[in-house]
């Protein structure tokens, strides 16, 4: 006799038991098995070294374009607010190998919440790497609609490619050091896509002039390059808080002459050399950095320019990937509309220029 006086037959038993492995297998075959795989193998790795991607999953990249610009500017909206309340909590996170304090305040920490939350819940199988920690028991619960904004909608088409094809950057506040001498000007949020690598959407946004600029590789832009570059006497866009040897390049490449300007932000560097209609942005031809530079401070610029025919490379004129480390070794030199390969083979031997 079994329990609640139940009698079961071994026939019995034995159908019941068909009947279940029946279920299981169905399940594991079909979608429910698919999705469950999807979520174990997605789990977030922000911040570190890429881990392996299992899914046979597409993602769209305009909705990833959709929602990497609504992640700049939710960051953004952080990165005000922190600033307008006046209590930065400012700190040292480390120094650059050249020595120069770096930089960490709340508007760093809150905005990289946002942002990481926002696109981790909406493309949860791609591979983010941020440029501050995210705690990942973080419950922060942040849905998007999946609305995709008009402008983006005439402008680009669908588009799907693999997620673990995806890598996605996130600078959660570009131009910290600028942030806590309050020249706001020269502050971005910025988010980009990698496709194997290659940089194919770059969002740009400047939270204290609500501008945005974004732009997809082989699809369209809101921004454009300007109608003319001065080649051959280039003003040069450069670093003012981690410069190294890079005024002696450019005199060195482009005569004493040469305008150079310090600025804050690579992403406001790259802006500069674009067609911005935004009162507190200056223009260059050129932007070159020469010391060690982070991913994610770049990607997001160099998506832009690819997407309007511009360059940024390593001043070798190497193509910069964006998967794998975090770091990019060789500097940059980015231009548009120019010839970017003449630029580079009148660079000076960076070796010998740091002998010198
Ligand atoms: N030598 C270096 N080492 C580490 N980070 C560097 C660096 N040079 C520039 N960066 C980072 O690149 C961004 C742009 O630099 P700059 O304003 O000097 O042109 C800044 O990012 P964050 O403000 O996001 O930290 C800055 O910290
Ligand atoms: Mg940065």
């Amino acid at each position: 006799m079994a329990p609640m006086g139940i009698r079961l037959s071994p026939l019995g038993m034995a159908v019941f038991c068909l009947l279940g492995l029946g279920v299981l297998y169905h399940l594991y075959s079909g979608f429910l098995a698919g999705r469950f795989a999807f979520f174990m193998l997605s789990e977030p790795a922000a911040g570190g070294p890429e881990g392996p991607r299992g899914s046979a999953a597409n993602v769209d990249l305009r909705e990833l374009l959709a929602v990497s610009v609504l992640a700049a500017v939710r960051g953004g909206v952080e990165v005000r607010r922190v600033r307008d309340g006046n209590v930065l909590n400012e700190k040292a996170k480390g120094k650059t190998r050249e020595g120069a304090e770096e930089k960490l305040t709340s508007g760093d920490l809150l905005s990289n919440r946002r942002m990481f939350h926002l696109l981790r819940a909406a493309f949860p199988a791609v591979q983010i790497n941020s440029e501050e920690r995210v705690d990942t028991t973080d419950q922060e619960t942040v849905s998007w609609d999946r609305s995709i904004p008009e402008d983006i909608k005439e402008k680009i088409q669908p588009k799907e490619v693999p997620a673990e094809s995806v890598t996605v950057w996130i600078d959660p506040l570009d131009a910290t050091q600028e942030y806590t001498e309050d020249l706001r000007q020269y502050v971005t949020t910025m988010v980009c896509v990698a496709v194997n690598g290659k940089p194919v959407i770059g969002v740009i946004h400047k939270p204290f002039s609500a501008y945005t600029a974004w732009a997809m590789v082989d699809g369209g832009s809101n921004v454009k390059a300007r109608s003319f570059y001065n080649e051959k006497t280039p003003r040069i866009i450069v670093s003012r808080s981690h410069a190294g040897k890079v005024e002696q390049v450019a005199r060195q490449t482009f005569g004493n002459k040469t305008v150079i300007i310090p600025a804050g932000g690579a992403g406001y560097k790259v802006l500069a050399l674009l067609d911005v209609a935004e009162k507190n942005q200056e223009e260059a031809d050129v932007y070159i950095h020469v010391t060690y530079i982070k991913k994610w401070d770049i990607c997001a610029g160099n998506a832009v320019l690819r997407a309007l025919g511009g360059h940024m490379t390593t001043l070798t004129g190497e193509e910069i990937s964006y998967t794998g480390s975090d770091g990019n070794e060789g500097g940059l030199i980015a231009s548009i509309n120019m010839d970017h390969k003449a630029l580079i083979e009148k660079l000076p031997d960076l070796e010998k220029t740091s002998h010198k």
